[in-house]
């Protein structure tokens, strides 16, 4: 699946934070384009470049005079690089980034930049707490790329998983956002092309 990412990063040369901002402008086009309240965003983040993505859309979001702010969940010392940047600039533009949230029913649309196709096993604890904390608010999810918890490739729920209304993905649709059980979970699917090199498709 990164195979794509990696072989237009490493072979086509396009930047890694290009692929980010390009990704996090076509989910702020989605949101801005559909019938979505923005009178309050909050962008769930994770520790890698999923998260990376979430800070790009609620800093874009912030510096267009959008209300949004960014529930970061996960150990900061285990940030991704591109992650990392993300949380930097978003601190410099002086968005709004706490560790935990009142009540996910506060917050007009709820972003999920928790887990991308990197999730690898299971999720426990804090987080499967958080997650089902957001499904349980009935609050309207746009989820980044695939909604955490869905493994990328078998589509499989890993312990728990967002149940978005919108999926926006990113180059192509990931097998796991069509198997399985991924129609219990990703909602309406939009494909957007951020440039990804994917010759077979
Ligand atoms: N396709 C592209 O060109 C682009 C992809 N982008 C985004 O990047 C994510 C994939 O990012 P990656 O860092 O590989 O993984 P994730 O962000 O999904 O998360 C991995 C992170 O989480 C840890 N982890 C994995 N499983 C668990 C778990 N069960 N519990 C706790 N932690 C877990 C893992 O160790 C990593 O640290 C892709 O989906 C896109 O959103 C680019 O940003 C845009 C272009
Ligand atoms: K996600």
């Amino acid at each position: 699946m990164q195979a794509y990412d990696k072989y237009t990063i490493e072979t086509i040369g396009l930047p890694s934070a290009v692929l980010m901002e390009r990704a996090a402008l076509s989910v702020v086009d989605t949101m801005a384009a559909g019938d979505f309240d923005l009178s309050r965003v909050l962008v769930v983040v994770g520790v890698g470049n999923n998260g990376g993505d979430g800070l790009a859309i609620a800093r874009i979001l912030h510096l267009k005079g959008i209300t949004a702010e960014v529930l970061l969940l996960g150990d900061e010392k285990n940030l991704s690089p591109a992650n990392q940047q993300q949380l930097s600039i978003a601190r410099k533009y002086n968005v709004k980034i706490g560790r935990n949230v009142r009540d996910f029913r506060d917050y007009s649309v709820i972003v999920d930049a928790l887990f991308g196709i990197g999730l690898s096993h299971d999720i426990s604890g804090k987080l499967t707490e958080a997650v089902k904390k957001i499904n349980a608010s009935n609050q309207p999810v746009i989820a980044v790329d695939i909604p955490s918890g869905l493994d990328a490739t078998t589509g499989k729920i890993l312990g728990s998983a967002i149940r978005a209304n919108t999926t926006v993905t990113f180059g192509y649709v990931k097998t796991g956002l069509t198997i399985g059980d991924a129609s219990k979970r990703v909602g309406t699917v939009i494909v957007k092309d951020i440039g990804i090199y994917a010759p077979e498709i």
